[in-house]
C-alpha cells in the first residue's frame, strides 16, 4: 500500500503530478486555512503532511499515529513545536535558499517605497491632485549611500546586504548572536552591537526567525534607541516586534516610517492603526510570493516529504533535528 500525503496548501499541477508518482495524494485547493478540526480528523491516517501555516504541536502529533514527516512550504518554521516533533520522532523539513533572492527583492521594494513615498505619491496622482510640481511636503529621502542595519544577517539578510552595498553603495552593518566573518568579507559589512546598530542606522531591517529568544526583540526600548530619521522594515515575523510599541513610536513621530510584510496577527485586523498611517507600507506577507519561487518552494517541500518517506535524509531537515 502506498503512503498517504496530505497537502493543506494549494499546489500547482506539476507538484501534484510529482507527488502522485510516489504516493496517494489528498489536497486542499483553497487559500483558506483548513479548519483545525478537519485537519485533526484527516491527519490520523496520513504518512506525510505538507503545510505552511498549521500548528504542528502535541495535539496534532498525538492524533497523527502514522505521521513520519511534516514538510513546511516556507523557510520559517515557528509553527513547529520542535520538542514535540523530537519526542514523536517525526522528521520536520522546510524550504531554505530557494526564496532568498525573491524575498530580498521585496525587502528592497519596501525600503524604496517607504523612503520615496511611492504608494502615497501613486494615490496623489490617481486622485487628480497633481496640478503643479510637487513641493517639499511630498519629497522623499535618499536610499543610496545611507546606512542599513540588518538584525539577522542569514541567508536572506546576506542577499539584501549585497543589493545595498554593491547596488546602492550603502554602508551596511549587522547584528547576529554569532559574528559571521565570512559573510562580513563576502558582503563588505560590519558587525555591530544591537544598540549601536539601532542608534546609528538610517534603515533597520529585521530578518531573524521568530523564536522564544526573538519574541518582541524590538520593543519600546529598541524603538527609543532608533534615530528619528530612521525607516524600520520588518519581513521576518510580526511577533519579533512589539507592535503596540511600534505604533506608539510612529504616532509620536520617533521614526520616519515603516515597511511591513508581517504582523503579529495575520491576516491583519482592518482596524489596526498601522493600516491608517500614510508613512507605513503594509503588505500581506508576500516576501516569497512570485509564481516561480512559490512553485519552486512547493516542489522542494514535496521532494523533502518523499525523501523522508523513502527513508532517505531529506535535503532540508530543520537544523534542530539534524
Ligand atoms: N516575509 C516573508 O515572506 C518571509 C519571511 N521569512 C522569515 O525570515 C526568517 C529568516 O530567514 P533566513 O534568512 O532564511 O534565516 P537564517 O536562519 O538564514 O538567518 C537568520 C539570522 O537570524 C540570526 N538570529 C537568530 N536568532 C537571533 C537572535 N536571537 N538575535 C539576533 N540574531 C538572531 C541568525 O544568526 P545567529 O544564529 O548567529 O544569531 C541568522 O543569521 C525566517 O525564519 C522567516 O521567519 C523568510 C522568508 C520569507
Ligand atoms: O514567510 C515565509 C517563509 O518562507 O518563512
Amino acid at each position: 500500500m502506498s503512503d498517504k500525503v496530505l497537502v493543506t496548501e494549494p499546489i500547482p499541477q506539476s507538484v501534484k503530478d510529482y507527488l502522485r508518482q510516489h504516493v496517494e495524494l489528498e489536497t486542499w485547493d483553497t487559500a483558506e486555512q483548513m479548519p483545525r478540526e478537519l485537519l485533526l480528523e484527516k491527519i490520523q491516517d496520513v504518512d506525510a503532511l505538507i503545510t505552511a501555516k498549521d500548528d504542528i504541536n502535541t495535539e496534532l502529533l498525538e492524533t497523527a499515529k502514522q505521521l513520519k514527516v511534516v514538510s513546511n512550504v516556507s523557510v520559517g518554521y515557528d509553527n513547529y513545536d520542535v520538542e514535540a516533533l523530537k519526542q514523536a520522532e517525526v522528521v520536520a523539513t522546510h524550504t531554505p535558499y530557494v526564496l532568498d533572492e525573491t524575498v530580498a527583492d521585496l525587502i528592497f521594494g519596501l525600503m524604496l517605497a517607504s523612503a520615496r513615498r511611492i504608494p502615497e505619491l501613486h494615490q496623489y496622482v490617481r486622485q487628480g491632485k497633481w496640478n503643479r510640481s510637487v513641493d517639499e511636503s511630498l519629497f522623499g529621502w535618499n536610499v543610496h549611500h545611507k546606512k542599513l542595519g540588518i538584525i539577522g544577517l542569514g541567508r536572506i539578510g546576506e542577499k539584501v546586504a549585497r543589493r545595498a552595498r554593491f547596488g546602492f553603495e550603502m554602508e551596511v552593518s549587522y547584528y547576529n548572536r554569532t559574528r559571521n566573518q565570512e559573510a562580513e568579507v563576502k558582503n563588505d559589512v560590519n558587525y555591530e552591537s544591537f544598540d549601536t546598530l539601532l542608534e546609528s542606522s538610517d534603515f533597520i531591517l529585521l530578518m531573524t526567525p521568530l523564536t522564544e529568544q526573538t519574541y518582541h526583540m524590538i520593543d519600546e526600548a529598541a524603538f527609543k534607541k532608533m534615530k528619528s530619521t530612521c525607516f524600520f522594515i520588518n519581513a521576518s515575523r510580526g511577533a519579533v516586534v512589539d507592535e503596540r510599541a511600534m505604533i506608539e513610536a510612529l504616532q509620536q513621530e520617533r521614526m520616519l516610517g515603516a515597511g511591513l510584510d508581517v504582523f503579529e496577527q495575520e491576516p491583519v485586523d482592518p482596524n489596526n492603526p498601522l493600516l491608517h498611517m500614510s508613512n507605513v507600507i503594509t503588505l500581506p506577507h508576500v516576501g516569497s510570493a512570485t509564481a516561480e519561487t512559490r512553485e519552486e518552494m512547493k516542489m522542494f517541500a514535496a521532494k523533502n516529504a518523499i525523501q523522508a518517506l523513502n527513508g532517505e535524509q531529506p535535503e532540508a531537515v530543520i537544523k534542530e533535528l539534524q
